[in-house]
């Protein structure tokens, strides 16, 4: 994750005995900078060792909507180094926003 102030937070699948709290990279990477103090965010990249550019899971998306704009860039990429360009609008299109 690119912070908007050139910062870098990295972040990896943290597993879990009980299958449903593993965290994925991408939350772990978010929650990383925000437990920093860092929440305006210029983009994400996601690696995978997978044959195909790896696509964010539903609650990656629900988390990236809530602390990135809809239009930030998401860069998913291959172990073969492909690379897909999408946004965080695009992954999860008609969201859940907080309307409080
Ligand atoms: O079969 C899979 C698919 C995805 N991920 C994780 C790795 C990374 O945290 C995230 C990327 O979306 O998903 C796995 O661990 N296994
Ligand atoms: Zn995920």
């Amino acid at each position: 994750m690119v912070t908007k102030n050139g910062q870098v937070f990295q972040g990896c699948n943290i597993e879990n005995a009980s299958f449903g709290l593993t965290n994925c990279a991408e939350r772990t990477a978010i929650f990383n900078a925000v437990s920093s103090g860092v929440k305006t965010f210029e983009m994400i990249g996601i690696y995978g060792e997978t044959d195909e550019p790896i696509s964010p899971c539903g609650a990656c998306r629900q988390v990236l909507t809530e602390f990135c704009p809809d239009e930030m860039p998401v860069w998913l990429f291959s172990k073969t180094g492909d690379v897909k360009k999408t946004t965080v609008g695009e992954l999860l299109p008609y969201h859940f926003k907080n309307l409080t």
